[in-house]
């Protein structure tokens, strides 16, 4: 049993690597904590490692990609705690789905071109509940197509035969086919129209308050993710550079980065910002880096940051963000998080 009894998955150090004469370190040693109905957000500019984190969060990695270090711990609705890393593949299969699953940005990819949709619910249901004979199979697809804003009849059409917006929606209903206690989101509504992804998300957002599910929310669109998550990371250059609170992010960011991420996005919900950049472009992630990978691009940056690397400083209760402005005289003090924001 765990002893934080809301405590879903715990990854400490998580480091992914894609392999090759230079190995590409596109994960470097991300640690984070969710609890049950939370909803995490990630963001963080194209390539900074957000699909490989949740791939590796889900095992999921495929060749050349392979986790180089770190633990990932999920927790079971009876308490039980799994190291995901040391799981037999026979034991995964009956975790994925059941108790967690995943909605990634091509429904097309997702979902099997030559079969029905309720063929692809008949799957699920026979590998993880032989139980349910194929009646209620039936009735249970119908039932979850109706909750994603699906008219029911659709159980028989195809996938050709959806608009790209109700593939996603049949992706997101045959991940909580089983009432997973926990939905890892990458980019679930990049590919569709604004409208579409607004109506999407809303209906994520009500589908997690009716169900609890905790969701781990990926994309690169800062404005959205304050919008819907408890807590964000910001990702950059394979590592969290910033940790906490949603709320708190969106009011006093405290990373030059994250700063530099919320003037650049438009929020989707209007309110448009004056939308300047961040110059230049991230790192390398083949190099070894030297110092803060963000130093190159910051208009703070002083001598030390482009010799030693800054740390999160994940202290119980401080304000986690990797920024050696945090120990200048007169620069920000280290911020304090009031521990239950976080849970
Ligand atoms: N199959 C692969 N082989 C080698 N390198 C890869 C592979 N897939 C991704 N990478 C590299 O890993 C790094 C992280 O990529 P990743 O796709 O995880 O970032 P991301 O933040 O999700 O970006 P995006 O928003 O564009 O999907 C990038 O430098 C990318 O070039």
């Amino acid at each position: 049993m765990n002893d934080d009894a809301s405590l879903v998955l715990r990854a400490t150090d998580v480091s992914v690597a894609y392999e090759g004469r230079r190995p590409t370190r596109a994960v470097r040693e991300v640690s984070l904590e969710l609890h049950a109905g939370e909803v995490l957000g990630i963001a963080g500019e194209s390539g900074c490692g957000k699909s490989t984190l949740a791939y590796a969060l889900t095992r999921m990695l495929r060749p050349p990609a392979v986790q180089t270090g770190g633990t990932i711990e999920y927790v079971d609705r009876d308490g039980r705690t799994w190291d995901l890393t040391a799981l037999e593949p026979g034991e995964l299969r009956k975790l994925r789905w059941a108790e967690f699953s995943m909605v990634f940005q091509s429904a097309m990819n997702a979902l099997n071109p030559v079969t029905s949709v309720g063929a692809q619910f008949d799957d699920i249901f026979r590998t993880h509940r032989p139980e349910m004979d194929r009646a209620e199979r039936r009735e249970r697809a119908r039932r979850l197509l109706e909750m994603v804003g699906i008219d029911p009849k659709r159980v028989r059409s195809f996938p050709h035969e959806l608009s790209g917006g109700m593939r996603q929606r049949v992706v997101i209903a045959l991940a909580l086919a089983l009432e997973p206690r926990l939905v890892v989101m990458d980019e679930p509504t990049t590919a569709l129209d604004v409208l579409v992804q607004r109506e999407i998300l809303d209906e994520i957002s009500r589908l997690r308050a009716e169900l609890g599910f905790a969701v781990i929310f990926i994309t690169h669109d800062l404005g959205l993710l304050l919008e819907i998550s408890d807590s964000l990371a910001v990702m950059y250059a394979g590592q969290f550079v910033e940790y906490a609170p949603a709320r708190r992010i969106a009011e006093e960011a405290q990373h030059p980065y994250t700063q530099g991420l919320l003037r650049s996005f438009p929020s989707l919900r209007g309110g448009r910002r004056d939308l300047r950049g961040i110059p230049g472009n991230p790192p390398d992630l083949r190099q070894d880096l030297d110092g803060c990978p963000f130093a190159p691009r910051c208009e703070h940056a002083f001598d030390r940051c482009r010799t030693e690397a800054p740390q999160l400083l994940a202290a119980p209760g401080y304000w986690p963000f990797s920024c050696h402005l945090r120990d200048v005289p007169n620069g920000s003090e280290p911020r304090k998080v009031e521990v239950d924001e976080r849970a």
